[in-house]
C-alpha cells in the first residue's frame, strides 16, 4: 500500500484494456482533474498490461507490460483493476493482488460468481477490498443500491433482466422481427456479448450475476452451481407475438425470492404483464426490481453492458477505495459481501419446487377433439386455464400441418407442470413437444 509520503495518491494498475479496460482507460484519463478534486486524491493509472500495446500507449507516461503479473507484483500499484476477463489467469492475478495487499476492483462476475467465496476469504484475511459493482447490470449502481442505499430492509424478492446482449435479441426480434443469429452478431461488434456468447443466450452470465445479487440481497454465500439457468436459444418470433396477444412481453429475467420453503434462484425466459415497467426495458438496457419490507418495491434501471457504462461502475469503485484509504477508515468502506456472517443454511429450492403460471404452446394436429383432450388433461392435474388461442392450421408457415394452441395457465407447482406437459406430449393429437415460458405476476412491481 502507499507511504505516507503519497497517501493522496492511488496508484491504479489496469489488467485488459478490452471493452471495459479501454473505457476504464479513457476515463480515469480523461476526468482525472475533475476525480482528483471531487476525491481529494490523486487517482493514477500508474500500470497497465496488455496483449498488443497500442503506440498511443508510448507516450502516456503509464508503465506498459504484456504480463498481468508485472502489474500484480508491481509496489508501485496499490490497486488492480480485473478487466480481462475469464477464469485463467484471472483468478490467479486476482489472488496475487490481494496476497501482495493490493485491492482489486473486478467486472468479472463469472469469476466472482464461482470463485468469490475463495476470493473474499483471501481479501478478508488481507484487509483489502474486492470490489465488483461493474460485475453486475454494467452502469447501474446496484450492489451499492443492495448495500447501501435498502441496509434497513429485509429483501424479499428480487428480479432483474441481468443480460444485455439477451434483451437486446428478444427486443429486435420482438419490434423488427429479426433472426436470432443476425441480432447476436450486431450485439458482438458492440462489445455487449461475452468472448463465447452462449454464457450470454444461454443464461450463463445471468446465472452468474443472480448468484451475486442473491448473495449480497440475502446474505447468503455465492451458490451459482444451484442457480437454475434456461437461455433464451429457444424462444421464438412466434412466442413473442402470441404472448403480445395476451398482452404480455417475454424477458430474460434472473429471480430469487424468499418463501417459507426456502430461497428461489433462477434464471429463464419469462412472461410478464406489458403493463409493467420492467415489461418496457428494450435493447441492451438492464433493469432490476427489489422488493424491501420497508422501501417497497424499487426499480432500478440503465445500461448493462458497453464501454462507458461499465467504466463508470469501474470507476465508481476505485472512488469507494480511495476515499476509505484517505480517511483511513477503520473498515473499508466495501465489506466483502453485504453480510459479515453469512445467514444460516437457507435452503435453495429445486426448480421442481417453485409455483409459476405457465405459457405453453402445442403443436396440435387438425382434429377433432384436440382442444377437449388438451383441457381434460390440465383438469387432471388441477391445472385452471386463464387465457387460450387457437389458430388455424397453416398460420403458422413453417408448421403448415399443424394448429398451435397456446395456454395460459394459473399457477401451479412446476412438478405438476411437468407430469401434465408429459401427459398433453403423449396424446396422438399432439405433434410434437409442447413449448414452456414461465409467466410471472411480481406484487407491487408497478406501485
Ligand atoms: N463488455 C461489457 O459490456 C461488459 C460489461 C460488464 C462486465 N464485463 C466483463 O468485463 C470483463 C472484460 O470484458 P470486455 O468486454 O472488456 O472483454 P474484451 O475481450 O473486450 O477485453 C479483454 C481484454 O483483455 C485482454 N486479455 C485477456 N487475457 C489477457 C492476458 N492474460 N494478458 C493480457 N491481456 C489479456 C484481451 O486481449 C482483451 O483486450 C469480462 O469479465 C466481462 O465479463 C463486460
Ligand atoms: N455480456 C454481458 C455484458 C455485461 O455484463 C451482457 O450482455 O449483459
Ligand atoms: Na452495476
Amino acid at each position: 500500500m502507499s507511504q505516507d509520503s503519497d497517501k493522496h495518491e492511488l496508484k491504479i494498475g489496469i489488467c485488459g484494456l478490452g471493452t471495459v479496460g479501454g473505457g476504464t482507460f479513457n476515463l480515469l484519463r480523461s476526468k482525472h482533474a475533475e476525480l482528483t478534486r471531487r476525491v481529494g486524491m490523486n487517482l493514477n493509472i500508474t500500470h497497465v498490461a496488455t496483449r498488443n500495446p497500442a503506440d498511443s500507449l508510448k507516450n502516456s507516461g503509464v508503465k506498459v507490460s504484456t504480463d498481468v503479473f508485472a502489474v500484480a507484483n508491481d509496489p508501485g500499484v496499490d490497486l488492480v483493476v480485473e478487466l480481462i476477463g475469464g477464469f485463467e489467469p484471472a483468478l490467479e492475478l486476482v489472488l496475487k493482488a490481494i496476497e501482495n495487499g493490493k485491492h482489486v476492483v473486478t467486472a468479472n462476475k463469472a469469476l466472482i460468481a464461482v470463485h468469490g467465496n475463495e476470493i473474499f476469504a483471501a481479501a478478508r484475511k488481507k484487509g483489502v477490498v474486492v470490489a465488483y459493482e461493474s460485475a453486475v447490470a454494467g452502469g447501474i449502481p446496484i450492489i451499492k443500491a443492495l448495500r447501501e442505499g435498502l441496509a434497513a430492509n429485509s429483501i424479499q424478492w428480487l428480479a432483474g433482466i441481468i443480460n444485455g446482449t439477451s434483451n437486446y435479441i428478444l427486443t429486435e426480434m420482438g419490434e423488427n422481427n429479426r433472426d436470432f443469429p443476425d441480432v447476436l452478431k450486431e450485439a458482438q461488434a458492440k462489445g455487449y456479448a461475452e468472448a463465447d456468447p452462449t454464457f450470454d443466450i444461454e443464461g450463463i452470465d445471468a446465472a452468474h450475476k443472480l448468484a451475486i445479487l442473491a448473495a449480497n440481497a440475502f446474505g447468503t454465500g455465492l451458490d451459482f452451481d444451484r442457480v437454475y439457468t434456461e437461455g433464451i436459444s429457444h424462444i421464438t418470433t412466434s412466442d413473442i407475438a402470441y404472448a403480445e396477444e395476451l398482452g404480455y412481453r417475454i424477458k430474460h429475467l434472473g429471480i430469487s425470492r424468499i418463501t417459507e420453503q426456502g430461497i428461489e434462484l433462477r434464471v429463464h425466459p419469462t412472461l410478464i404483464s406489458d403493463q409493467t415497467l420492467i415489461a418496457n426495458v428494450n435493447g441492451v438496457m438492464n433493469a432490476v426490481v427489489v422488493k424491501g419490507d420497508s422501501s417497497g418495491s424499487t426499480l432500478y434501471y440503465g445500461a448493462g453492458a458497453g464501454a462507458e457504462a461499465t467504466a463508470s461502475s469501474v470507476v465508481a469503485d476505485v472512488i469507494d477505495i480511495a476515499r476509505s484509504n484517505r480517511e483511513s477508515c477503520q473498515q473499508a468502506l466495501i465489506p466483502p459481501l453485504a453480510f459479515d456472517k453469512l445467514q444460516g443454511e437457507m435452503r435453495i429450492l429445486d426448480i421442481e419446487e417453485i409455483e409459476s403460471g405457465y405459457y405453453l404452446r402445442i403443436p396440435a394436429k387438425d382434429e377433432v377433439g384436440v382442444m377437449a383432450g388438451i383441457s381434460q388433461v390440465l383438469t387432471d392435474y388441477g391445472i385452471n386455464i386463464e387465457a387460450v388461442i387457437q389458430k388455424e392450421p397453416g398460420y403458422d408457415e413453417s408448421e403448415p400441418n399443424i394448429v398451435p394452441v397456446v395456454i395460459l395457465t394459473a399457477p401451479t407447482v412446476e412438478k405438476n407442470m411437468n407430469v401434465a406437459i408429459k401427459a398433453i406430449e403423449e396424446m396422438s393429437e399432439v405433434a410434437g413437444k409442447v413449448t414452456r415460458i414461465r409467466v410471472e405476476h411480481f406484487d407491487g412491481e408497478n406501485e
